[in-house]
């Protein structure tokens, strides 16, 4: 079968150079307008800082894999079209700030409208509004002159930074299509591309507003474990508890589990908070106002999370950072990826260089134009600063944040950082990575997140 992805990103890339290592029977082509992201994924330096990501792409690209702009010829050609673009926060007009941008979306669904000669089955991989597939379905029909087209939804589940082994070996594949006798076999398709190589048992088939809610819900859940255990270490700080100590007593409870109980400088990544502001946008819409403040008190404590990180250093600065070297150690949302959409980094540098803060910023995989855009400051601008090493960040500094999990911020040489900053040397690690005892040992003044 000849497979197309519209949508070159982060879920595009990874997920369909996935089918074409695992499905050699089928060709897949991923399209995207962007020249230089296409141009990247055809190249050594894939756009995208991924592990293991290299070596699938470079197994099947050429075979069975291949990137290009020309998405006519793609549609054109392909029995099935995954929709992989991306649905970011409306930032005009109705919804604004909260509902999800579908202008992408519907761009997708008219060109393959219109490039459309044969029958096609259109599977949503972005992460959509419940009910999108109906809007999807009618702009096809609409313009459909006698072709048949079966809309599916496929949400993709995969975390950056395990993209690979997520998608290799995935906790389930999610399935949503019309309970129909068409819509089962297009279904049936799809199941058949996964059954390659993921146990029939994990892949999941639902009605279509049953998968287009999960994945909504999913991530809303996860969130929301996360400004739960956050909102704890506020407690833990006021009250001399450990927030790791309890997220370890209460993750025994194999009721609630261990996983995203890590108490954080707050969550970030290009979707969590734009999927819960979706899901609160979509209760409005649909007249449930308890339901959508209840979710939305998800994002309420992560934006207080990441403001009360940045109040904690300058009030521990002796209440001014003005003209402080601050040492940044970490920029992307999390470890092991070069994203830094939604980072708690953008926020807390921000709150810093309001309060004129020198920052001296670090991070193993972002670029420094990548930084640079994020925080709007050119390189004239005299209060960021980008640096190769973390050594050289913490030169001179007054103080040091943590804000990115890295492992490599495991094994530096504390002590040789200690020796090089003013006294009192503070260390704020924003990921509880570190051990805190060690460094006081040193000399630091170091602290975490809820602990006392
Ligand atoms: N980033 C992640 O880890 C995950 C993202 N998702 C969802 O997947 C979707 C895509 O997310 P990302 O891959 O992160 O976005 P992205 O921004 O990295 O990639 C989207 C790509 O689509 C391209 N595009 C937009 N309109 C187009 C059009 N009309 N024709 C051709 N190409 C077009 C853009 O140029 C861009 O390269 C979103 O809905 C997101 O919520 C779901 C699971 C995980
Ligand atoms: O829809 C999506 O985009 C994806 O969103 C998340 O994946 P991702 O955002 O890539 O990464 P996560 O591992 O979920 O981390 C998100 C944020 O939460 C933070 N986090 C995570 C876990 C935790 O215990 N504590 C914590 O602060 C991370 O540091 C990061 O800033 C979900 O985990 C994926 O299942 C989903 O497919």
């Amino acid at each position: 079968m000849k497979i197309c992805c519209i949508g070159a990103g982060y879920v595009g890339g990874p997920t369909m150079a996935m089918i074409a290592h695992k499905c050699a029977d089928h060709t897949v082509t991923v399209v995207d307008l962007n020249q230089s992201r296409i141009d990247a994924w055809n190249s050594d330096t894939l756009p995208i800082y991924e592990p293991g990501l290299d070596a699938v792409v470079r197994e099947a690209r050429g075979k069975n894999l291949f990137f290009s702009t020309d998405v006519d010829t793609a549609i054109h050609e392909a029995e099935m079209i995954f929709i992989s673009v991306n649905t970011p926060t409306k930032t005009y007009g109705v919804g604004a700030g909260r509902a999800a941008d579908l202008r992408f979306i519907e761009k997708c669904a008219r060109k393959i409208a219109e490039v459309s000669q044969g029958d096609k089955i259109v599977v949503e991989k972005s992460t959509l509004p419940v009910r999108t597939a109906e809007s999807v379905k009618r702009i096809l029909q609409a313009n459909s002159k006698g072709r048949k087209f079966q809309i599916l939804s496929n949400p993709e589940f995969l975390a950056e930074g395990t993209a690979i082994a997520d998608l290799q070996n995935p906790d389930r594949v999610l399935i949503g299509g019309e309970q129909s006798p068409d819509g089962l076999l297009a279904i049936q398709k799809l199941v058949d591309v996964y059954a390659n190589w993921v146990p029939r048992e994990q892949i999941i088939t639902t009605n279509l507003w049953s998968s287009e809610l999960s994945k909504l819900t999913a991530n809303a859940f996860l969130a929301q474990r996360i400004s739960s255990i956050n909102a704890i270490s506020a407690l833990c700080e006021a009250t001399e508890a450990n927030v790791d100590e309890v997220a370890t007593a209460i993750g025994t409870d194999s009721r609630i589990g261990p996983k995203f109980l890590k108490s954080s400088v707050g969550f970030g990544g290009s979707c969590f908070q734009k999927d819960i502001l979706n899901l609160v946008y979509l209760c409005q819409h649909f007249g449930l106002p308890e339901v959508a403040n209840y979710w939305e008190g998800v994002i309420t404590m992560n934006d207080y999370q990441k403001h009360r990180f940045a109040r904690r250093v300058i009030s521990t600065l002796f209440n001014t950072v003005s003209d402080k070297r601050i040492a940044v150690l970490g920029f992307a949302f999390k470890k092991d990826t070069n994203d830094t959409r939604e980072s708690a980094a953008i926020y807390i540098c921000e709150d810093l260089i309001k309060e004129h803060a020198n920052l001296a910023i670090y991070d193993p995989k972002v670029t420094e134009v990548q930084i640079r855009q994020d925080l709007n400051v050119s390189v004239e601008n005299p209060h960021v600063s980008v640096c190769e090493d973390a050594y050289t960040a913490t030169e001179g500094a007054h103080a040091v944040l943590i804000l990115t999990e890295w492992d490599e911020f495991k094994t530096l040489d504390y002590q040789r950082i200690y020796d090089q900053m003013q006294m009192p040397a503070f260390l704020f690690d924003g990921r509880n990575l570190l051990d805190l005892e060690a460094l006081n040992r040193i000399g630091f003044e170091a602290s975490g997140i809820g602990q006392g």
